[in-house]
Formats: structure tokens, sequence, C-alpha cells
């Protein structure tokens, strides 16, 4: 039998970026565009049910969960795991993308990644929501974190442009810059990027990946402690309904006014008068509901993550139950 080291390291990226920055989105991009190329993805959700893996655009068995948990500080060993286990794969993956959940340090997921020989890191890919990042940065809570996230890049990209003026798009380009002054920045819309940016590992002018990987004094922002400090506050719970339609009036009203501690809110729900499922999002205020990419759905599954209040999670639960609608 051959042994997993005689092989070619799997090329592996790294995707973070904080909630609703755009991660997922990307990565369908990235899959539309892969034509025959294998893409494995890793996916490490923020919440009980994993949506993120439910809106990912591919072979079922191409990807995989990891469970409920932060990657980079509670659950690592499931990540040792789940690359063991991709390795081992008769098939082997071309690509290994790990989307790591909105509040993960992608560097450290990269460290844990990087301790596999039977990968190679190709970069770890940032995104900035353009419209969120001065908000973040300048938030008590989440701003070292998501600093943290951004020191880390190889490649740092500022998402949704198209809904940004100039000015503002510049202004945060130079926010970036500031705090990962080596990585390569881009702008993408609606996570279109280029191909070479996953699968080229030369196309990083003078970043050096094993640089980044050893200790950088001073470029440190948090610390384990303060990391599980901002974990422990933000929390998440998940709300399934089976054989019940929403009345999409009722549950944007819902959703509208859903508690102040709220980060991120998303789901694929069954919507009245909607062949497909609806794949919704609330992100910064932002609420966007679409069809999804699935012909059918036995539940509608809803996650909110945030700082909650004892009663918050009844309160939505009470307003999505008067969201439900009536037989015509
Ligand atoms: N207009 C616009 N919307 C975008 C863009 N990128 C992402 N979005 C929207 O932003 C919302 C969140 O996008 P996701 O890709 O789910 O974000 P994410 O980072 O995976 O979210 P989490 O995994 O929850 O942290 C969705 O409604 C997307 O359609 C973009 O470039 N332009």
């Amino acid at each position: 039998m051959m042994q997993a080291n005689q092989y070619a390291p799997i090329p592996m990226v790294v995707v973070g970026g904080y909630l609703g920055a755009g991660k997922t989105t990307m990565l369908n991009r990235l899959l539309t565009q892969s034509g025959d190329l294998r893409v494995a993805v890793l996916v490490n959700d923020f919440g009980e049910i994993n949506i993120d893996a439910a809106l990912i655009r591919t072979r079922n068995d191409d990807v995989i969960q990891l469970e409920n948990g932060c990657v980079c500080c509670s659950i690592g060993d499931k990540l040792v795991q789940a690359l063991a286990e991709i390795s081992e794969r008769a098939d082997r993956p071309d690509l290994l993308v790990i989307e790591a959940s909105g509040v993960s340090d992608p560097l450290r997921i990269a460290q844990v990644g990087m301790l596999d020989r039977a990968f190679r890191l190709n970069s770890i890919v940032v995104l900035a929501d353009v419209l969120g990042l001065q908000q973040h940065l300048a938030d008590p809570l989440i701003g070292d974190m998501v600093r943290q996230q951004m020191a880390g890049a190889t490649a740092l990209v500022l998402s949704k442009c198209d809904l940004a003026r100039e000015s503002d798009i510049a202004a945060a380009g130079e926010l970036l810059s500031g705090m990962a002054p080596r990585a390569v920045r881009f702008r993408a819309d609606h996570g279109m990027l280029p191909m070479s940016l996953f699968l080229d590992v030369e196309s990083r002018p003078e970043q050096s990946i094993p640089s980044l990987l050893s200790p950088q004094p001073g470029r440190r922002w948090s610390n384990r402690a303060s990391d599980a400090l901002v974990h422990r506050a933000i929390t998440s719970f998940s709300i399934r309904m089976q054989g019940e339609q929403f009345d999409k009036l009722r549950l944007k009203q819902a959703l509208r006014s859903l508690p102040a501690g709220t980060l991120r809110a998303k789901g694929v729900v069954c919507m009245q008068g909607k062949m497909r499922p609806q794949e919704l999002h609330v992100v910064g205020g932002r609420m966007r509901i679409t069809d999804a990419e699935r012909d059918s759905l036995t539940e509608s599954v809803l996650v909110f993550i945030g700082i909650f209040s004892a009663g918050d999670e009844e309160r939505v639960r009470d307003e999505l139950c008067a969201s439900i609608a009536t037989e015509a």
C-alpha cells in the first residue's frame, strides 16, 4: 500500500473573515470556476446547525463539516482528524479549502494545517466587508479579533464593493494596508477572484508563508485568553421548523426586529408561494432573501449569532412562529 507521504502535498487555502464578510459566497464562486479540479471543502460554522455546509455548491462528499465550536481554539483536534481523513482518501482532492467561522483566527487554523505534511499552505485569504469594516474595528469586543484575522492574511479581499462608494472603498483599502502590509489586496464583486490566488503558490509577491507562521512580535493584538472571552460572549441558537412555510412579509418583519445584540442571522427556509427553498441572510442590518441552490428542503433552519440577553431566544422563536403562513 502507498503511504500518504509518497504523494505531492495537497494545496490548502484557509478562508477567513468576520461574520457575514462573504466567505461562503467567495467559496461558491471558486467552486463554479474550478472546472475539473477536485476541490474539498472543510467548513467550520459557528452554530449548532452548519448552514454554510448546506449553502456550499459542491458534491456532498466534498464538503466536510467541522462540528459546532471554534476550530481555532476549541476543536483543533477535530481539524487534525479531518485533515488526516482527507489526505488518506483514495480520491485525493486537487485543492483543500478550509472556511473558518467568522470568529476564528485563520492564521491559527493554517498553523494546524501546516503540521500535516500531506498539505501545503497556498494562501490565507481574509475577507473584509467594506460596509462594516470601520465599525467592526472600532467595536471594543470584536475589534481586536477582526484585526487579528486581517494580520494573518496573505491575501486581503474587500468584499461588497458593489454596494460602497469609491471613497469608502479607498478608505477601507488604507485601513487594510496598515494591518497586513505584506498581504496582496483584492476587491471582489460577489466573491469573484482570480483562480491563481487559490492555486498558484507563486502568485504571492514577497509574501512568505514561513515568516507569517513564525511568531511576530508586535503583530498580535489579542491572545488566546481574550479570544476565548470573545468566543464565550458570542453565542448562537438555532430554530428548525418542519412542514411549515413562512409568510415572506411577516418573516422580513421578524428579521427586522431581531435583538439588538444580533451579529448575524442566516438560514434556509420554505416560503409560501416559492417553488425553491429560500436562503436568507442578515448582516449588519442588511437582509437578503434569495432562491437557494437546492430543489427541496425537509425543514426550515435558521441560525442566530450574537451577544444575547435572557429571553432573546424565546422572543425570536415567538416572532418566527407568528411568521408562519396560514393556509390560503
Ligand atoms: N452585494 C454583495 N453582497 C455580498 C457580496 N459578498 C457576499 N454578499 C452577501 O453577504 C451575505 C453574507 O455572505 P456569506 O458569503 O454567507 O458570508 P460568510 O462570510 O460566509 O458568513 P458567515 O459564514 O456567517 O460568517 C449574503 O447575503 C451574500 O449574498 C458582495 O460582494 N456583494
